[in-house]
């Protein structure tokens, strides 16, 4: 299959020089590494602020063939970048903001009306239309900046750190945002993130830029569980697993995972506000425990059926990846001491349980 993204650019930059080539057929796409590494100027080569040589391929579009002559401007790439500062315009009330991106000569008013309307629904901007930028809070200006982007009826979304100036709870609010866009719109994204768990909730596919090259490429679960990256994240490594509700009530919640089989149900905390049909969980690596046989007398409610595929050896620890019992293959990763994964003779295709408990289960969405 042709690859979605074809990455082969150049681009001097003051410490080094710029060179990601890297292919990817995921159409939403993480970058991720040390600050000052190339993330930010890569999104900027893409969108044609930089300028780059090469080749840049977006889907069916050339954005840069320096071979063939071929380096679109700016306005010609179909591109909505949402740098890190916004970058919105302070004197103008947010629907100006929202149209300041919107050309006649690229589609026809109603279209460009349509995605007005789409993007004010699916970001909740009516409310602040008339309010002008200094009036809003920071998670505010993020959906601003990300409306205006749409706005624009972009093929490509670059996301430069959407959740970096956010505290904790107003990316909890920006996060459903994105899946949104991502859901309704079906919009290819590549995202810069710090954050691997922003990058596990968003992206299908991640790629680990050191010093402008790109070293490492793979599911966020391939890639952060790696020797090398996996040190370098500052917390523990958390699984996210999307799971369907099964029942809600105020003891408990019971899930399962969207394309189990069979069905295995998974007991959760009671989850505070409205039923949901389906909810994204994080279950810290650290936080699982391995069984050879489905424990008895135990507390934690859950023991789920799984098979392991790989073990990794970390400095001071081990991964034991394993594969769920799904229609698609779903791993997760379980944190224990290499003296465990000894003495238990754990070894890539046995079959075994993962175990842990309701209150593990970090609530997402
Ligand atoms: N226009 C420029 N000209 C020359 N060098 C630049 C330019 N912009 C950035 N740099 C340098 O290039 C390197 C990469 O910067 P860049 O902003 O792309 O990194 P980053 O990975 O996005 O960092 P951060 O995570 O801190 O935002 C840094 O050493 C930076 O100082």
């Amino acid at each position: 299959m042709k690859p979605f993204y074809e990455f082969d650019f150049q681009l001097p930059l003051g410490a080094f020089d710029l060179h990601l080539k890297c292919q990817s057929q995921a159409t939403i796409l993480g970058l991720f590494g040390a600050s000052g590494c190339g993330k930010s100027s890569s999104l900027k080569a893409i969108a044609g602020l930089h300028k780059a040589s090469g080749t840049i391929r977006c889907g069916s579009h050339v954005l840069l063939d320096s071979n063939l002559g071929i380096d679109l401007d700016p306005a010609e790439r179909a591109i909505g970048y949402v740098p890190q500062n916004h970058c919105l315009f302070p004197h103008w009330n947010v629907k100006r903001n929202l149209l300041a991106g919107q050309r006649p000569a690229q589609c026809d008013a109603p279209a460009r009306k349509q995605r007005f309307e789409e993007a004010v629904a699916i970001l909740e901007l009516a409310p602040l239309l008339t309010r002008r930028i200094h009036q809003l809070s920071g998670g505010e200006r993020q959906r601003i900046a990300l409306g205006r982007a749409l706005c624009t009826m972009p093929d490509l979304l670059l996301l430069d750190e959407p959740m970096a100036s956010l505290d904790a709870s107003l990316k909890q609010r920006i996060l459903p945002f994105l899946l949104r866009v991502r859901e309704e719109l079906g919009m290819p994204m590549i995202i810069v993130s710090h954050n691997p768990i922003e990058l596990q909730l968003l992206c299908e596919e991640v790629i680990v830029v050191e010093r402008g090259q790109a070293t490492t490429q793979g599911s966020p679960l391939e890639v952060f569980t790696q020797a090398q990256i996996y040190p370098g994240i500052a917390t523990a490594f958390e699984n996210i697993l999307e799971l369907n509700i099964i029942e809600q009530n105020p003891e408990q919640t019971l899930a399962c995972l969207q394309d189990a089989n069979p069905a295995q149900p998974i007991v959760l905390a009671p989850i505070p506000g409205p039923s949901r049909s389906h909810i994204r969980i994080g279950l810290a690596a650290s936080d699982l425990l391995i069984a050879l046989t489905p424990p008895v007398g135990i507390s934690a409610r859950n023991i789920i059926a799984c098979r392991i595929n790989r073990i990794q050896n970390l400095p001071t620890a081990c991964l034991v990846i394993v594969q769920l019992q799904t229609t698609t293959p779903t791993e997760i990763a379980a944190e224990l001491t290499s003296s465990a994964v000894q003495e238990l003779g754990l070894t890539p295709g046995m079959d075994t349980y993962i175990v842990f408990k309701s209150n593990a289960a970090r609530l997402y969405l």
